[in-house]
């Protein structure tokens, strides 16, 4: 098969070398000449992915026009925010779109209701799951869903799969759009508590309630099976994301838990942290439709209003007492 990729940061180029080494044609679109001259010239994307060795036979373009002519498939690995103009630069439908970012827009959409909104019938799919890109170019064990219309969905997960890179389906499109948004705030969260110090037994409360959180708003806004949340996409990327020590958005919190402030945690990144542009968006969709997000609200209030880390936490631990799994919290359709 062949694919095009747009976007050449960590996960794009990490996920271009996985679909070469299985036997696919690639071109990775790069938004600066230079870098995509950098990829061609010594097969090596130092920026990203440093001490990776790409596949020589990986084309790397700065010319998006010449990008999605190359092939029918396009994978969209530009993170959430360029996504909308990135597909702006493009005349022509595609026919396939595999979706690996993981975030909501200003405009309070996910990428799936993004890309759908320029192309209404064009096949989607997100691959999502616990799989940094650093782990995937050093070919480590990794699983992931894949989530997209029945018809398509098989021969992706086939095409993406191989010996260390293993493939679930998941019929869910939202509830996986969601788990990998919604995470990155819930990692942030995780980060602020590993900067403050050894808080082990409140971590593991964290990411049990950010589970719950997440599965509240994901199914409030329509996602399929509460299973999704307790899957790969779900539980796996939100236990990689809040304890891994390549998480960009597990950093974050954790420089803020130091006492670093925002802006000068961001100015020394080169990489994005997802969460730090979902968390506004996904509180102002989660306040329309009245849905309880008491761990989000907190990261925002942190990241944002400077609010003291320890506050936040003591107002976490004193909200009023409740059953762990509150049914009218969740919606009636729903059996969690
Ligand atoms: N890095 C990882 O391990 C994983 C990342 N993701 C998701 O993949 C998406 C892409 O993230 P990374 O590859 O990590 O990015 P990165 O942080 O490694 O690189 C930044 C990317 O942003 C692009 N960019 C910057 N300004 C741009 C603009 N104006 N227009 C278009 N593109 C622009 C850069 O070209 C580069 O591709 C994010 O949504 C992230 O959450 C998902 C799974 C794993
Ligand atoms: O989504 C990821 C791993 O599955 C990457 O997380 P970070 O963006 O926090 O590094």
């Amino acid at each position: 098969m062949k694919f095009s990729i747009l976007g050449a940061g960590s996960w794009g180029t990490a996920f271009a070398k996985l679909l070469v080494e299985n036997g696919h044609e690639v071109l990775i679109w790069a938004r600066r000449e230079e870098l995509a001259d950098k990829i061609n010239k010594y097969h090596a994307n130092d920026d990203y992915l440093p001490n990776v060795r790409l596949p020589e036979t990986l084309i790397a373009s700065s010319d998006i026009s010449s990008a999605v002519h190359f092939s029918d498939n396009l994978v969209i690995a530009v993170p959430t925010k360029y996504v909308d103009e990135t597909m702006a630069k493009i005349e022509r439908k595609p026919a396939v779109i595999v979706n690996l970012s993981k975030g909501i827009d200003e405009k309070l959409r996910t990428i799936s209701s993004i890309v759908k909104s320029r192309w209404r019938d064009a096949d989607y799919l997100v691959l999502s799951g616990p799989c940094h890109a650093v782990e995937v170019a050093k070919r480590l064990p990794t699983s992931v869903v894949i989530a997209g219309p029945n018809s398509i969905t098989e021969a992706f997960q086939q095409a993406f799969s191989n010996d260390y890179f293993r493939v679930y389906v998941n019929d869910d499109v939202l509830g996986v759009e969601i788990s990998g948004a919604v995470k990155n705030v819930i990692a942030i969260a995780a980060g602020i508590l590993d900067g403050l110090g050894q808080w082990h037994n409140a971590k593991a409360a964290l990411i049990t309630r950010g589970l719950q959180e997440i599965a509240r708003f994901g199914l409030s806004l329509g996602a399929r099976s509460p299973l999704t949340f307790m899957g790969l996409a779900g539980m796996g990327d939100l236990i990689v994301t809040c304890t891994s020590p390549y998480s960009r958005n597990r950093y974050v919190g954790e420089m803020i838990g130091k006492g670093m402030a925002l802006k000068d945690i961001l100015s020394q990144m080169k990489m994005v942290a997802e969460g730090v542009y979902t968390v506004g968006p996904l509180l102002r969709m989660a306040d329309s439709l009245h849905i309880d997000m008491p761990i989000c609200r907190q990261v925002y209030d942190v990241l944002f209003r400077k609010k003291d880390p320890y506050q936040a936490i003591s107002e976490l631990m004193s909200r009023p007492l409740k059953m762990e799994i509150d049914l009218t919290q969740i919606g009636p359709e729903s059996d969690l």
